[in-house]
């Protein structure tokens, strides 16, 4: 068994006396908080705030300043919210609803944002069309994103108002994508002295926790606004740069805080038993080298790793398996209960293989850019089919016909625009509405042979939802005035990393052209997965949480991804050129993604963990697991 350092529990307090020192009105400073899972950063964040309120929460009130806090997901936001408890001193907020909050009263500047930024978005899809083949789906996709985005500029011919809704879908010419609101922030704080006083004055602190995903360019606008305030405006990042998982943030957070900021320390682990620690540790060694101790009182706790042939024929059951072992090594009957037991697929694309949405999963992982939100649901142009059309085909399928009514109305321009109906058709204002239903019900939702595409143009034929920027594309202009009217691209999915990302890529034209073409009863599989109901949990989902037991499932032969691989990290199949590159220059690459990835998942343990991998090679896995000193020979398993 590895050795482990071990501390007593108050060997880290003096990083929150530091922090606190910090937050102080008289003289703010900034700070960066980078510590490794499980050491209580979410705590020193919740400790900052109730000193903070204590020492200087009355003065702070009658002066109207506050402290403001700022997330990555909602979930997040509600989960300090519940910490720290609802108070108007600490605003908390996720990062989107924060920008926009600031950005919003500037309308004029937005537009000429827009009109400065879209016609090189349009210069750009010009070349890619003059380079690219003719009379391909690409260059025809490429061609109505041109049609769009020169729309967009001449609907900015003349004065506009712009809305966002920081939570949801953005339809329609007037709204914002995710992105933009993001990119606008960031040029503001850089070039608006208005704006950098309201934030510095309203603020005089800015924390932001998970701060490793925050956009790479609102970072360094922020960065710029403390250094340039240095006395009076004081940042506190917490975070973790090897629980990055959104390639939205900032590769080289480390790097980029500035030398004369506070650096308060954690290194004990809270969470985890000795042996899931130690396990980190090894795992972050090439990163970072950040060893973690683990408290005196923790228990040694128990690591398996299983390995078994990718060519397994019954997974689940072999999974079963390593449950019903692990229940007799760590003496826990609970192991042997599925719900007693969070199982990580880690990879999507896995869970997208056992749970049968693999097809229109794969069609959109085409484009890096599109991952985050394929991977939480939270793209527009997928939330039309899972949260809109799948409901209303199950409640039809019903024959629920209340719930379809109560679906119609809250989700459908149609009945929104039922007065208009109600004059072209006196005698059934619903005949529209029921036309539309049918002709769904028609195409069969539920046969495999039934596309994405096919139902979206039923959809569009009928105007039975709003159509998002990202498919428009693909519906012909005649489909309905959502779609003739001059509206904007405005893609929901630029939420994703790439900041020179045009709004109008053309690799996401090709990924949502490849998706329209899969079977649309992959839909509700994904709509479970995503919202977390499953069985499975997702890398995402977990950041932040714990759980007692943990099977963490390795499976390239399901997961196909490029991104991530299981089998180089094991080195069961050989390195790429463009592997050993980001290795060699120490950029971020798929190695080094995948090794991110085992750390959130295996760090989320409390007493036990088990890894279950599936490899073409077993062999190569048992003797990288032992060469790289992640596991002992005793700790693995060949079932
Ligand atoms: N000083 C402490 N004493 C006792 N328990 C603690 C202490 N600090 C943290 N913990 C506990 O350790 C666990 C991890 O804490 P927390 O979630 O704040 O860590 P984190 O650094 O935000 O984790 P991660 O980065 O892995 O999400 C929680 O169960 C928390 O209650």
């Amino acid at each position: 068994m590895m050795r482990i350092e071990t501390a007593p529990p108050d060997f880290d307090d003096s990083a929150d006396a530091q922090i606190q020192e910090c937050l102080n009105p008289a003289a703010p400073k900034s700070f960066f908080l980078y510590a490794g899972a499980g050491s209580g950063k979410t705590r020193s964040l919740k400790n900052a705030l109730d000193g903070f309120r204590e020492t200087h929460g009355a003065a702070f009130r009658r002066l109207g300043k506050k402290i403001a806090v700022i997330t990555y997901t909602n979930a997040a936001a509600d989960e300090i919210a519940e910490r720290v408890g609802q108070d108007s001193l600490f605003p908390i907020s996720t990062i989107h609803s924060f920008c926009w909050r600031h950005i919003e009263t500037y309308q004029a500047d937005i537009q000429a944002w827009l009109l400065e930024t879209l016609p090189a978005d349009l210069a750009d899809l010009h070349e890619k069309q003059a380079k690219g083949r003719a009379g391909t789906k690409a260059a025809l996709d490429r061609e109505r994103a041109i049609a769009s985005t020169t729309r967009r500029i001449e609907w900015l011919s003349v004065p506009r108002r712009f809305s966002y809704n920081p939570n949801g879908d953005n339809f329609g010419q007037d709204s914002l994508s995710h992105s933009e609101v993001l990119k606008i922030t960031a040029a503001f704080i850089e070039t608006k002295p208005s704006m950098q006083a309201v934030l510095v004055n309203k603020y005089p602190f800015l924390l932001i926790d998970e701060s490793q995903d925050t956009n790479k360019a609102l970072l360094e606008a922020l960065f710029a606004l403390a250094a340039a305030n240095e006395g009076k405006f004081g940042m506190g990042l917490f975070g973790d740069t090897m629980q990055r998982i959104f390639l939205d943030g900032h590769p080289e957070l480390e790097r980029l805080v500035p030398d004369g900021w506070a650096h308060p320390v954690k290194r004990l682990n809270h969470r985890s038993p000795q042996r899931v620690i130690a396990l980190g540790n090894v795992l972050r060694a090439p990163i970072d080298r950040q060893y973690q101790v683990a408290r005196e009182d923790s228990d040694a706790g128990v690591v398996r790793l299983f390995v078994a042939s990718s060519a397994t024929p019954d997974k689940p059951g072999f999974e079963q398996r390593v449950r019903d072992r692990m229940a007799e090594l760590c003496g826990d009957a609970a192991w042997q209960e599925e719900a007693e037991v969070k199982t990580l697929t880690l990879e999507h694309h896995m869970a997208a293989s056992r749970r049968g949405f693999l097809e229109m999963f794969q069609a959109l992982d085409r484009d890096s850019r599109l991952s985050t939100g394929l991977r939480t649901g939270d793209i527009a142009g997928l939330r039309l089919f899972t949260e809109r059309v799948a409901p209303l085909v199950a409640a039809a399928r019903a024959k629920d016909a209340f719930a379809v009514m109560a679906h119609l109305r809250a989700t459908s321009p149609l009945l929104k625009r039922a007065a208009v109906v109600q004059t072209t058709t006196p005698d059934d204002p619903l005949r529209p509405v029921r036309a539309g239903v049918e002709a769904l019900l028609a195409l069969n939702p539920e046969s495999p042979t039934t596309t994405f595409l096919a139902v979206l143009e039923c959809v569009a034929k009928y105007q039975l939802f709003d159509i998002p920027a990202s498919l428009r594309p693909f519906v012909a202009d005649d489909h309905g005035p959502e779609a003739t009217s001059a509206d904007a691209i405005i893609d929901e999915e630029k939420l994703e990393p790439d900041d020179e990302t045009v709004e109008v890529s053309p690799a996401s034209l090709e990924a949502w052209r490849a998706f329209l073409e899969t079977p649309f009863c992959q839909t509700p599989p994904f709509a479970e997965y995503v919202s977390d109901r499953g069985p499975f949990g997702t890398h995402q989902g977990v950041k932040g949480l714990e759980f007692e037991r943990v099977l963490v499932i390795l499976d390239d032969s399901d997961a196909r991804g490029f991104l991530f691989s299981y089998e180089k990290l094991f080195e069961a199949k050989p390195l790429s050129d463009t592997d050993r590159k980001h290795l060699a220059d120490a950029t971020d690459g798929g190695i080094n993604r995948t090794r991110r990835l085992l750390y959130v998942t295996c760090t989320r343990a409390r007493k036990s963990l088990a890894l279950v991998a599936y490899t073409q090679d077993p062999d190569a896995v048992v003797a990288a697991a032992l060469r790289n000193k992640w596991f002992c020979s005793d700790e693995i398993e060949r079932l």
